[in-house]
């Protein structure tokens, strides 16, 4: 699991300019680790149009060997026979989840030590812990934590696998990692950047560099 994050690339189709089909490709060429379909938001699609763009998409991630994980909606997750779901704190509860996925991948947001304890007690593969730097991508983020909240759970014994998210790319990647992430996680900086191919691979250099 901890080789997974270490660039795991978060995209729906109101994240890019781009055909979103394009911009899956060049971050798989430019090697990221995992991917997560999160269609969410301002013109997010939905029923049918989601469940089509998913269908694309996971069979991209297919050839490429990358897993293909599904943000909230765990019906549409088990419908695709995805590879796994993310859940935050305000979907259903970890255990819920980790009933009707079996042995998929599960991923839990946290905010704070407790909540990283009840991920791992309720089986959760891995957590994401974030918003690391400021974000524009979700408007409910919670308050900007910097890499604080990575540095207390490690020092914590929390030793679950562990993504940072929020505000992340290639120049403030390293101190993510340095902190004890054991990867990062990034929406804008690959999905609206002028080559999705270029900035993924740097991700990928940058984030091997200091692992
Ligand atoms: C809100 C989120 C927080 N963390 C993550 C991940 F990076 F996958 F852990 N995904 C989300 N959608
Ligand atoms: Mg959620």
């Amino acid at each position: 699991m901890r080789q997974l994050l270490k660039v795991y690339f978060i995209m729906g189709s109101n994240n890019c300019k781009k055909d979103p089909l394009k911009v899956i490709t060049e971050a798989l060429d430019g090697g990221i680790t995992l991917f997560q379909f999160r269609e969410k938001g301002k013109d997010a699609l939905t029923g049918a149009k989601k469940y089509a763009l998913a269908k694309e998409i996971q069979s991209i991630c297919k050839k490429y060997n990358v897993p293909f994980i599904v943000n909230d909606d765990v019906d549409l997750a088990i419908a695709l026979d995805a590879d796994g779901v993310h859940i935050g704190q305000e979907d259903e509860s970890a255990e819920r989840v980790r009933e009707k996925i079996g042995d998929k991948i599960l991923g839990v947001s946290v905010h704070n030590l407790e909540e990283a304890r009840k991920a791992i007690a309720q089986g959760a593969d891995y957590v994401g812990v974030g918003p690391i730097f400021p974000t524009k991508t979700k408007e409910d983020a919670k308050e900007v934590q910097g890499t604080s909240l990575i540095l207390s759970l490690r020092k914590n014994g929390i030793q679950i696998p562990m993504v940072g998210i929020g505000g992340i790319n290639t120049e403030n990647a390293r101190e993510v990692i340095k902190a004890g992430a054991d990867g990062v996680s990034v929406i804008t900086a690959i999905s609206l950047a002028p080559s999705p191919f270029e900035s993924a691979k740097q991700l990928v250099m940058t984030v091997n560099e200091c692992l």
